[in-house]
């Protein structure tokens, strides 16, 4: 069951496309692979990541035109992980642009890996890794 499977993407719905493309193209560098217009389904899909779909794993954002108000995130979802290079760098560079850190780089609780929290413009945490 589990040879040639492959985690493709994480779909996160979105209030803002301009402002959540901002955010994940402008300050975490991802790039804007795919996007997709259904004007049946009054929607727009937008596939954004670090490289190819053919060999990552991205994100798909949703953009229901007529939704206006913020969506419930509820207590289950947790973050979505990004690897880093040197975190106290890129969470510097971060609120130089005036995005909020509110988990600031350091080891994990109970653990040792160095993480840090930043959240999007819908309020999904992302995680940085440092690798
Ligand atoms: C390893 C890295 O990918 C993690 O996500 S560990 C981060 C850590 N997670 C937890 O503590 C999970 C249990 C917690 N009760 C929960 O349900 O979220 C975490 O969030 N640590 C917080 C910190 O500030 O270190
Ligand atoms: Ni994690």
């Amino acid at each position: 069951m589990t040879k040639g499977n492959r985690l493709l993407h994480t779909m996160l719905r979105v209030r803002d496309l301009e402002k959540s493309m901002d955010f994940y193209c402008t300050h975490l560098g991802m790039t804007l692979l795919r996007r997709t217009e259904h004007p049946e389904g009054r929607f727009t899909l937008a596939f954004l990541g670090y490289g190819a779909e053919s060999d990552h794993t991205v994100l798909e954002l949703t953009h229901n035109w007529d939704r206006t108000e913020a969506y419930d995130l509820g207590d289950a979802f947790g973050h979505i992980a990004i690897g880093v290079q040197d975190i106290y760098s890129v969470c510097e560079a971060l609120e130089a642009q005036g995005i909020e850190v509110p988990r600031k780089p350091g080891p994990m609780k109970h653990g040792t890996t160095v993480i840090a929290f930043v959240r999007d413009p819908d309020g999904y945490m992302i995680e940085f890794i440092e690798r």
